[in-house]
């Protein structure tokens, strides 16, 4: 039998799954690993961590799925996008990773807009405005602010790239995940060597870049022996969590958006086009399919605050442990009314990317009063990032977006108080897969289109997805909801400055 190895490097943790060429899921496994934060507004990881857990968990599955090491045709990449692994010659890292949620590049992004002639200018170039979380304002920061570490750099690599390179040895990027870098032409979907040159940057610095379905390379020897495969297994292109996420959810074509509550929040559509919207608060990437493109919109603080609440606020709850202390937090929540007895949280705890673009934004609970208790305040988390979301609806419904579909998916969906709510929130019936595991699973069908198991990428969505589950939204909980989101969406403006002041003393 063929399998098919999906791996996606997401902030909280590493998931490997492997599917036989029906779609169908041999096993699964998972490995979390820290994320450091050395100053308010910084977000690091160690590169080697995600390694050590790429290693443990496809141990686990093949060990699972008791296949034969010959039988993994091929492996699809997936990972938190807009991180920078900084290389030297010898491939050696050299300092830990800045990751997507990072906020320190708020000059270089000034001046990336200023080198490229005006806001208008850059986006004609790579069809996006410049943001903190991107990756070339991280290369400028370390030419900027470490210089000696900058002359030893000679390879910028994201995230799941460096898991490739340390699979294959091979340096490759695709068309997706490098949307995410602000130095992709997105619409011709190649490296756009007039910002590099505006910027000063040499094009050897970046990887070949290819499209998500083709093959990058092979497992070399050592990697092959590493995790008990062989030297004839594939590697394709895969796909930044995002896109990778939507193959996942089979968002392929127009009409379905998807949304995803991970650490961060993504609301997702498909364009034939590349598509934009005239403010820069959706981003405009390629697609994971060939000659397609995307928007999004994404929050930065989702499925994140929660884990903030529970671990740093919480910090546990009698008698349940670390396994299952969202459910034992939510069931909690569960108890709350929606609308949380008309208390309101803002989940900008790390600034904010969709609709805002602020780093010094804020995260806050307002309308606190004495009834409140632990269960409304963990349930007004979660509805704040669900009200988040629906930003990003609101924006991509005003660009006359076809919205027929919703498929919620990441850690949070998998929680049916969560997905009852963004039925609720969103005003309309949202629908789970069979397969929950979106990136992972949706890198494991490139490498079935890579191996030629299927024709296409539409073609492995239409024989392998299917829906598992419909949440119906609550006419009441949506009415009280629609009362509370105005009020919602006026806060960030009432406090901007107030958060701008306070940003600066911490
Ligand atoms: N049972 C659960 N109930 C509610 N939320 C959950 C549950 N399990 C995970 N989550 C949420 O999902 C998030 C992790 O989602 P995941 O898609 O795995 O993230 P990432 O790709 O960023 O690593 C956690 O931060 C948490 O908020
Ligand atoms: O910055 C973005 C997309 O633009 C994030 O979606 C990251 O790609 C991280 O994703 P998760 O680890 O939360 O899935």
């Amino acid at each position: 039998m063929s399998y098919y190895l999906g791996i996606d490097i997401g902030t909280s943790g590493t998931k490997s799954l492997l599917i036989d060429s029906e779609g169908t899921v041999h096993a699964e496994a998972s490995a979390e690993y820290p994320l450091h934060q050395p100053r308010a507004g910084w977000t690091e990881q160690d590169p080697e961590d995600w390694w050590k857990a790429t290693i443990r968990t496809v141990r686990q599955v093949i060990q699972i799925a008791k296949c034969k090491p010959g039988d993994v045709r091929a492996i699809g990449l997936s990972g938190q996008m807009h991180g920078s692994v900084f290389l030297d010659k010898q491939d050696k890292v050299i300092r830990p990773a800045l990751l997507w949620n990072d906020q320190r590049t708020v000059a270089e992004c000034d001046e990336i807009t200023t080198r490229a002639g005006g806001r208008k200018a850059l986006i004609k170039m790579v069809a996006n405005p410049a943001l903190t979380g991107f990756t070339a304002p991280k290369i400028l920061w370390l030419r900027n602010r470490e210089p000696r570490n900058f002359d030893r750099l000679a390879k910028v690599l994201l995230p799941k790239d460096e898991i490739r390179r340390r699979l294959t040895g091979e340096y490759a990027s695709e068309v997706s995940d490098a949307s995410g870098t602000l130095l992709l032409d997105v619409v011709k979907r190649k490296w756009s060597k007039r910002l590099l040159s505006k910027l000063e940057l040499d094009p050897d610095l970046l990887p070949p870049v290819y499209e998500s379905e083709d093959v990058t390379g092979t497992l070399s020897k050592e990697a092959a022996e590493t995790l008990g495969l062989t030297t004839d297994c594939k590697v394709v292109g895969g796909a930044g969590d995002c896109a990778a996420g939507a193959v996942g959810n089979g968002v392929v074509k127009r009409g379905i958006l998807s949304t995803s509550v991970g650490t961060s929040g993504v609301m997702f559509v498909h364009s034939d086009t590349p598509q934009y919207d005239s403010e820069g608060r959706l981003h405009t990437f390629c697609h994971a399919v060939r000659g397609k493109w995307h928007m999004m919109g994404v929050n930065l603080t989702s499925g994140g605050a929660l884990q903030w609440w529970v671990d740093s606020i919480l910090q546990g709850l009698s008698g349940i442990g670390k396994k299952d202390r969202y459910q034992g937090a939510t069931n909690e929540a569960a108890n709350a009314a929606a609308g949380s007895g008309g208390l309101l949280f803002l989940p900008y705890l790390n600034g904010e990317r969709t609709p805002h673009a602020d780093p010094s934004a804020r995260g806050a609970f307002i309308g606190l009063n004495t009834t409140h208790q632990r269960a409304e305040m963990t349930r007004a988390v979660m509805e704040g990032v669900t009200f988040a979301l629906r930003d990003s609806l609101e924006i991509i419904r005003g660009l006359d977006v076809p919205v027929r579909e919703i498929r919620a998916s990441g850690g949070g969906s998998k929680n049916p108080l969560w997905r009852q709510m963004q039925a609720d929130v969103f005003g309309k019936k949202v629908s789970t897969l069979e397969v929950e595991q979106g990136p992972a699973f949706g890198v494991a069908l490139l490498a079935a289109v890579g191996d030629q198991a299927y024709k296409s990428i539409a073609e492995a969505c239409k024989a392998t997805i299917k829906v598992a589950e419909q949440t119906p939204a609550d006419r009441k909980a949506t009415k009280t909801y629609n009362q509370l989101y105005p009020i919602y969406q006026r806060l960030y403006g009432n406090l901007k400055e107030d958060f701008a002041e306070l940003a600066k003393l911490q």
